[in-house]
């Protein structure tokens, strides 16, 4: 991809990394000609802390850039560029005093809010000790504004990240069940093969599509399926691992994803769920049983062709009558037909 079009796609997808390279090209911008005419002057210490925080920034834009970490990346430094607003009233009098109010607004943008507030502090408590502050008022105009600027910027930067979760929770989630949608499986799969490839690391992947469900709806109207779904997708989250994912791939159809899971990994979180469904899950008219389909992830799948195998592996369990978990082998043996594995105890 070329650069400019690169730049729009990660900027436009992470507003940290974007503020970080906004601050550091800024600050080479606006801090650079002040190292100059210091250094002209002959005042080295001015000089030597504007190109430590210009060199600073560069690096740290470099490193977020490239390793993503923008958290450490803007922590970095929102700690250094404070540190040095906390003493420059003291290298440049009352004039070091104008940049803490960019850097304590700056920081809200760089750096998680809680450092934020303690940049902000630090800061406080620096300039009031090293500034030539003329008298107790104009010291104490200072605290008050600076306060209020920290309070601003705090009550700002938590609607924004409120918003930001809500959007995500809306592009991410099925409103109906909350559980993770289709978008986000999609994205999840293509993680899982990347580690896939890069550790040899096993993984499984099942469909699961609730039994003759149209009948519930037919019979019982759409908000006793709703239910259903509902009860179906707590029911499920509730006995899989932590790291294990559910999502709801559509309809009544949802996938589940077992990452660093071998076959008797799968085989055992499957029998759980089926169990647990068994017993809990309710229908209008009594139990509602599912189908199973499962898959291994195999050498040279994309996540389209290892969902394909499970579907399939659902569509067989289907077939067979329902209420049953199946499993797809990716490797048969050269000349034996496809092996699909009925687990024990299943339909
Ligand atoms: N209540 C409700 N129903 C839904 C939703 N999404 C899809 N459906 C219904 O799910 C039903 C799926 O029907 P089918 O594909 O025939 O599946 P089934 O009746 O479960 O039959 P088998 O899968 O073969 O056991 C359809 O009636 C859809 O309208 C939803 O969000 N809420």
């Amino acid at each position: 991809m070329r650069l400019v079009p690169q730049l729009i796609v990660r900027l436009g997808g992470d507003i940290r990394l974007a503020m970080i390279l906004l601050f550091g090209a800024l600050t080479v911008v606006s801090v650079i000609p002040f190292a100059i005419f210091r250094a002209l002057q002959g005042d080295w210490v001015a000089a030597a802390v504007d190109t430590l925080m210009v060199l600073t920034m560069v690096g740290n834009a470099s490193f977020a850039w490239m390793t993503g970490r923008t958290v450490l990346a803007g922590s970095i430094n929102a700690v250094v560029v404070s540190a040095t607003c906390a003493v420059l009233p003291g290298v440049l009098g009352m004039a070091g005093l104008f940049w803490i109010y960019t850097v304590l607004l700056a920081n809200f943008m760089l750096a998680p809010r809680w450092l934020a507030v303690s940049c902000g502090l630090l800061i406080l408590v620096g300039a009031l000790m090293t500034a030539p502050f003329p008298n107790a008022m104009a010291a104490t105009a200072f605290v008050v504004s600076t306060a209020l600027v920290m309070l601003y910027a705090f009550i700002f930067a938590s609607l924004t990240e409120y918003q930001r979760q809500r959007l995500v929770g809306l592009a991410t989630r099925d409103p109906l069940t909350g559980v993770a949608n289709r978008r986000s499986m999609e994205v999840e799969l293509a993680d899982v093969l990347r580690s896939h490839q890069e550790q040899a690391q096993p993984a499984a992947l099942a469909v699961v599509d609730l039994d003759h469900f149209k009948r519930i709806n037919d019979l019982h109207g759409h908000d006793a399926g709703d239910r259903v779904l509902q009860a179906f997708a707590q029911l499920v989250e509730h006995c899989i691992r932590k790291r294990d994912r559910l999502f709801r791939f559509g309809g009544e159809e949802f996938v589940l994803l077992f990452p660093a899971t071998d076959r008797e990994g799968a085989r055992a979180a499957l029998e759980k769920v089926q169990r647990e469904l068994r017993e809990n899950l309710m229908g209008p008219d009594g139990p509602v049983t599912v189908s199973i389909g499962a898959a291994l992830l195999a050498p040279g799948d994309d996540w389209p062709a290892w969902l394909a195998r499970a579907d399939q592996a659902l569509y067989l369990a289907k077939r067979s009558g329902r209420d049953q978990v199946r499993f797809d082998d990716p490797r048969p043996s050269p000349g034996e037909r496809r092996l699909h594995l009925v687990m024990p105890g299943s339909g």
